[in-house]
């Protein structure tokens, strides 16, 4: 065969094809509807993706049956500097409050106070009831600064407000509290708010350095003032983060640390942080009263803010 008759036979060939060619058939969304000479298998599997909705606490279950988030957070300590407690050179924090962070994940301190402030006046040991009465005039003027800042409308819902890389889990609606962002550097606002500044100072500073003794931590801190209104503001059960044995992971948060501006609270007056125990264990009520520090494991310890009936303030250190 000459190559043109090679040619002549492809064209046709070609032709005769498209020629032939009849619409595709669109895909049919019944099999019914399947033309019968279709090629189908009504036993084959469908290949259907699964988008499960679950929530962070159940996401956070599931995780806890892998390995307990407490075990998996104590791989940020340096155990051997926890069982020298006692040898540490500590300014907020005791031996035994180290102890009890490690084993349970959580401790309350009070009468919490950057001693280096108090130094210079009154405290050259004074009477333990003159300590007290310190204390207690630097939280009230706190609780203050905090009211005239809430007066002053520099308070945002937490609702509404969403950070880059907050995790899609995060229902936002379970909280009622009203936030500001603050920043320990910014010295503009010393003039303003003394006392708040000096308490941020000491969480940068003195609680910084004692944890950093026992925990593996980046030094990346967030601080935040909430305010929870009166009318039964509350919390729901939640956890700052996830719970992370990763020392390169900048991404959660690795210790909370609370410290309530709340010079008049009195039992019943609700606002409790309510921190829930493992495996149905019983869980603590913390009441938040002004000089109490809580410091708990970002991404182990479950918590709620139980509903106020008297205005809330809570100054918080998220450190990474
Ligand atoms: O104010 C408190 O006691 C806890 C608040 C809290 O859980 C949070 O802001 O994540
Ligand atoms: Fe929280």
């Amino acid at each position: 065969m000459s190559n043109e008759s090679v040619d002549n036979v492809l064209t046709d060939r070609i032709l005769r094809a498209v020629s032939k060619q009849e619409k595709l058939p669109e895909f049919p969304d019944e099999a019914d509807d399947l033309p019968s000479d279709y090629e189908y298998d009504p036993d084959a599997e469908e290949e259907v993706e699964e988008v499960e909705e679950i929530s962070e606490n159940e996401l956070l279950e599931i995780l806890e049956q892998e390995s307990s988030a407490l075990d998996t957070a104590r791989l940020l300590f340096n155990e051997d500097k926890v069982k020298e407690a006692d040898t540490l050179s500590l300014d907020i924090l005791s031996p035994q409050s180290v102890r009890d962070l490690y084993e349970t994940g959580s401790v309350v301190l009070d009468n919490v106070v950057d001693k280096s402030v108090i130094q210079g006046t009154l405290y050259i040991a004074y009477s333990r009831m003159m300590f007290i009465i310190l204390i207690t005039l630097i939280y009230q003027a706190a609780h203050d600064e905090a009211s005239v800042m809430q007066n002053n409308g520099e308070f945002q819902p937490a609702q509404e407000y969403r950070q880059e890389g907050d995790d899609q889990y995060r229902d936002n609606k379970a909280r009622d509290d009203r936030t500001v962002w603050l920043n320990p550097a910014d010295e503009s606002k010393e003039s303003s708010r003394p006392k708040i500044s000096q308490l941020l100072k000491m969480l940068q500073h003195k609680l910084l350095q004692d944890l950093s003794q026992i925990i593996h931590l980046n030094g990346n801190v967030e601080y935040q003032l909430a305010y929870y209104h009166p009318q039964n503001a509350r919390y729901e059960r939640h956890r700052d983060a996830f719970p992370t044995s990763e020392r390169e992971d900048t991404t959660q948060r690795r210790v909370t640390a609370i410290i309530y501006l709340n010079p008049d609270w009195v039992q019943g007056d609700g606002g409790e942080l309510r921190l829930f125990g493992k495996n149905s264990a019983p869980h603590q009520d913390v009441e938040p009263i002004a000089s109490r520090l809580v410091v708990f494991l970002s991404g182990v310890v479950d918590h709620a803010v139980i509903s106020a009936s008297k205005p809330r303030y809570a100054l918080t250190a998220w450190i990474r």
